[in-house]
């Protein structure tokens, strides 16, 4: 199958007065319709920024100095501006960590909504209300009629990331671009938008990039994971046979320090040292300083390599022998294995 997005060495480089920070530096995965990427990392390792590389919204000091980007058959770094422009919203939509940054507090939910339709499409104003309508109820909002008369500052904190979701779905786009969008709302909200993404990928054909510090939400979550480490993917695959046997050890240890049930109380293992400053990465491997099976080789710096069978890594020394998962990526991998089960059906009056 051809991939609806394939990202291939994309770098984007930020041009400051104190150096140049290689933000994104040759980012590369792919995706399907339909499919959920899970891109996590620390804080500061490039996920938001290939979020907005994706979209053409990187400002400057920052742009676009490397790499491709073929959507649905067309490379937008080429294409530029003019491309992007027209994908953004209709064919590509972004969901923020913040919904207001989606929604305008001064107008009233069926106001905003039903402009974003007309914005795009030459349809009657009755029939883009009824597409508001249904985008609501799609993202499990059971009374529309009802929060289409309100304003965003009635509804709460989920609410409003629903009715933000529901906005990046009217225009039907093929890929959505997820950056943290349920971290600010409370663990059972959290999982009823969680589920009722994934149905929705699943029945509309959308492919979503999940952008998210937490392992422990794609886990549960996304079809496949790029592992992200100081602008550059260091492990993609499936997430569950990424969480089960990791390679790349920066993924092994994001694994063992999110806490499971069974190892609920025990001492998590944390990764130890810091990130590294972008402005001053260390020669070679940028996780050396930090890993435990670095050595001289790592002083040159790794290839993203296709370890094994649809598993791509950027190490030297990955645990490829190591037969036995531990208990938390076993129990991460069951969750994985069995999320279409999870699904909640439930829906939010
Ligand atoms: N406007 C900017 N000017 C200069 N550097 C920037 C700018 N925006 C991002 N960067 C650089 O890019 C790096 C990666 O930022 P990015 O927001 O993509 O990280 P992230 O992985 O999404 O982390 P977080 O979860 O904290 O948002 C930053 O640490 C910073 O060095």
């Amino acid at each position: 199958m051809t991939a609806l997005l394939s990202v291939e060495g994309l770098q984007t480089h930020f041009f400051t007065r104190d150096g140049v920070a290689k933000a994104v530096d040759g980012v590369s995965f792919s995706l399907e319709r339909g499919q959920i990427l899970g891109l996590v990392g620390e804080s500061g390792s490039g996920k938001s920024v290939t979020g907005f590389s994706l979209l053409g919204l990187v400002d400057p000091p920052g742009r676009i100095v490397g790499g491709t980007i073929t959507f649905d058959g067309a490379e937008l770094v080429k294409g530029g501006e003019p491309m992007m422009r027209n994908l953004r919203g209709k064919r590509i939509a972004m969901i923020f960590q913040d919904p207001m940054m989606t929604l305008n507090p001064v107008l009233r939910i069926d106001t905003q909504m039903v402009e974003t339709v007309l914005a795009h499409e030459k349809v009657s104003r009755a029939e883009a209300l009824k597409r508001c309508r249904e985008a609501l109820v799609m993202v499990g909002i059971a009374s529309p009629d009802e929060r289409l008369q309100s304003y965003p500052h009635q509804f709460s904190g989920g609410m409003r990331q629903r009715v933000a979701i529901a906005i990046a779905l009217l225009h039907k786009p093929d890929l959505i671009i997820a950056d943290e969008p349920t971290t600010a709302l409370d663990v059972t909200i959290q999982a009823q938008i969680l589920a009722e993404v994934q149905k929705l990928c699943a029945e509309t054909g959308t492919a979503m990039i999940w952008i998210t510090h937490d392992l422990a939400i794609v886990s549960g979550l996304a079809d496949r994971l790029a592992v992200m480490y100081a602008g550059r993917v260091v492990e993609e695959g499936e997430t569950a046979r990424v969480i089960e046997r990791p390679l790349h050890p920066y993924t092994k240890g994001l694994i063992e320090s999110v806490p499971q049930g069974k190892t609920r109380g025990a001492r998590l293992q944390q990764i130890s040292g810091m990130t590294p400053s972008l402005l001053n990465l260390p020669q070679g491997c940028a996780f050396r300083p930090r890993c435990s099976r670095a050595d001289e080789a790592c002083l040159e710096e790794p290839a993203l390599d296709e370890k094994l069978p649809d598993r791509k890594v950027r190490c030297f020394h990955p645990w490829t022998l190591d037969p036995v998962a531990d208990a938390r990526s076993a129990a991460l991998a069951e969750k994985a294995r069995s999320r279409t089960d999870a699904i909640v059906t439930e829906t939010v009056p």
